[in-house]
């Protein structure tokens, strides 16, 4: 089973699902394309889970539609569920078996041949580096090798399409790190994924990200989208001696593609941040025009990449007035 050419891997539209009577996810509508690396962020509570059941067909939406793959992910065969890896939130691997056990066990579920089970599992917890833990008990490992045990399980049948479920919740920052570069190695050999993630900084390892909150998608963007509408374009910071900040800033601030320019608080004397539109063709052009009074000397630039924490802050922040609502959704 594959999605047709130019059709997308995943699209959901107009979903919601409703408990009781309270929509846990609300109208949430998304493409997600072949090769990506989607990310679902959102507070704790806010649907994510959720969102990936209904994407897995565990859950039916109360309304709207869901198409995996090409088809309702609810109607899949067994086929069509070898395509699909799934590692949860929760462990559900077995305490009593030990690491490599666990590994059988998963690929016996999938149907993984024993003639290639061996050479799949040994690959894959050296990928997860837990082979040197093959024969510990999965009770005894720690969270964090539990979560790799996890995500080796899930992998076992090679499915094109693996969603993971929170894998770096608790989970100190290297580990976490470590979990990102196993996410795009596997991207790498052409698989696509769905994380979600509590973690807004994670955002910065997906192409494409969705902001949830209370059940309803906010927006969806990449990376490099979400700094842009939390700042309202992009921003280089300049430094030039403390001394020569006058005729630079004069410079600037005549130059067409300067949109507007600050000087930050708490930042060395003679720095700027500087407002563009395209911060790698405005990079080149902008020091171009600062080379031409000879006597200003700059000392440092580069583009402005704050953390995601603030630009979610940011992002958020402008959420609750509701006049800027249509910009960020747009
Ligand atoms: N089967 C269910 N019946 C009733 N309410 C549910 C059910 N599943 C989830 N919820 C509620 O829906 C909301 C969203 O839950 P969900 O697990 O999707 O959020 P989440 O963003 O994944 O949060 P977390 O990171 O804590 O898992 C929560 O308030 C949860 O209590």
């Amino acid at each position: 089973m594959q999605a047709h050419a130019g059709q997308s891997l995943i699209q959901l539209q107009q979903v919601t699902k409703r408990f009781g009577d309270r929509d846990v996810v609300r109208d949430v509508s998304w493409n997600i394309q072949p090769g990506e690396i989607f990310g679902i962020v959102g507070p704790s509570g806010c649907g994510k889970t959720t969102t990936v059941r209904l994407m897995t067909g565990v859950y039916i939406p109360t309304t709207g539609s869901v198409s995996v793959l090409g088809k309702n992910p609810a109607t899949f065969n067994a086929h069509d569920r070898e395509q699909l890896g799934y590692m949860p939130q929760l462990f559900v691997l077995y305490p009593n078996l030990n690491v490599v056990e666990n590994m059988r066990f998963a690929a016996s579920m999938y149907g993984v041949s024993l003639t290639k089970r061996r050479k799949r599992i040994d690959e894959l917890l050296d990928f997860v580096e837990l082979d040197q833990a093959r024969r510990t008990l999965a009770g005894n490992i720690s969270g964090g090798m539990q979560r790799r045990l996890q995500l080796a399980a899930a992998l076992v049948h090679e499915p094109e399409l693996l969603f993971v479920d929170e894998p770096t919740a608790g989970i100190d920052p290297v580990l976490r790190g470590r979990f990102w570069d196993q996410f795009k190695e596997l991207k790498a050999m052409g698989k696509s994924l769905v994380v979600t993630t509590q973690y807004v900084n994670e955002v910065a390892y997906c192409d494409r990200v969705a902001v949830m909150r209370d059940g309803q998608l906010l927006l969806v963007d990449t990376p490099d989208g979400l700094r842009r509408r939390a700042l309202g374009s992009d921003v280089l910071t300049i430094r030039v001696d403390a001394e020569d900040l006058r005729n630079a800033v004069r410079i600037l601030s005549r130059h067409q593609l300067v949109l507007g320019i600050e000087r930050p608080h708490n930042a060395p004397l003679g720095s700027m941040m500087v407002y563009v539109d395209d911060a790698s063709t405005a990079l080149p052009e902008l020091l171009a025009a600062l080379a031409t009074d000879p006597t200003i000397d700059t000392r440092q630039v580069g583009e402005y990449n704050p953390p995601f924490d603030d630009i979610f802050i940011t992002l958020m922040e402008r959420l609750e007035q509701p006049e800027s609502k249509e910009q960020i959704n747009a």
